[in-house]
């Protein structure tokens, strides 16, 4: 079970990423209450053991600015959110980064993962970072294909019945690990990751 903590802004966030055992950690380089700069994203991918993938999380800018960016900040990729075309992704292609496409989920999976040129597809409730779930039940009887990531108010709470029901190839989560929007909690970093971890054995 691949799992991913979302919208990491502080040193402090970064140590309970760290020792979550967490795959890999996101940085949301675009307009979003854990906006970082590319600098201060740089600063804190650097305390990361280089296990731990870093990704810029970036929505509704061109795809120029997400290059130039993302390489400023030294990351290992970069997840495309919202409404960006396979040219987008073909314009990234040449870069070494790993490729993420993030996209509203249905509840019948009309979507694939590489359908784009992406290596991992994001399943994300309509309005990213909002905590808000999203009806992902019938992703059970056809899930997509490929490495695929349920997100969209997952927390330490519900995290492991959503991985048994939905069995995705990996989770992701924001406000679940927050006490505030855009303040997490070290021990719910944790408790979602072992959460997660136990219910993918
Ligand atoms: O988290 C944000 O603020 C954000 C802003 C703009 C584009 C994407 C954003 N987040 C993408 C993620 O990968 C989140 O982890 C995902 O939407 C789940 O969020 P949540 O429902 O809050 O757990």
């Amino acid at each position: 079970m691949f799992v991913k903590i979302c919208g990491v802004r502080t040193a402090t966030d970064v140590a309970a990423v760290v020792e979550s055992g967490a795959d890999a950690v996101g940085f949301v380089l675009t307009e979003s209450p854990r906006q970082v700069t590319a600098e201060q994203a740089r600063e804190l991918a650097a305390e990361l053991p280089p296990d731990v993938l870093s990704v810029g999380v970036c929505r509704g800018v061109p795809v120029d600015w997400v290059r130039t960016t993302v390489m400023a900040a030294g990351l290992h990729a970069i997840q495309l959110h919202g409404d960006y075309s396979p040219a987008d992704f073909a314009a990234c292609a040449d870069l070494p980064v790993r490729l993420i496409r993030g996209v509203a989920g249905h509840s019948t999976a009309d979507h694939y993962c590489g359908s784009h040129g992406e290596e991992i597809l994001l399943l994300d409730a309509p309005a990213p970072g909002s905590g808000k779930p999203w009806d992902w039940t019938n992703l059970a009887a056809e899930p997509p294909l490929g490495q695929w990531m349920l997100a969209g108010g997952l927390h330490p709470g519900n995290v492991a019945e959503a991985i048994s029901m939905i069995r995705p190839w990996g989770v992701d989560v924001s406000s679940g690990v927050e006490t505030s929007r855009g303040v997490k909690d070290p021990a719910l970093i944790v408790d979602f990751v072992r959460a997660a971890r136990e219910a993918s054995r």
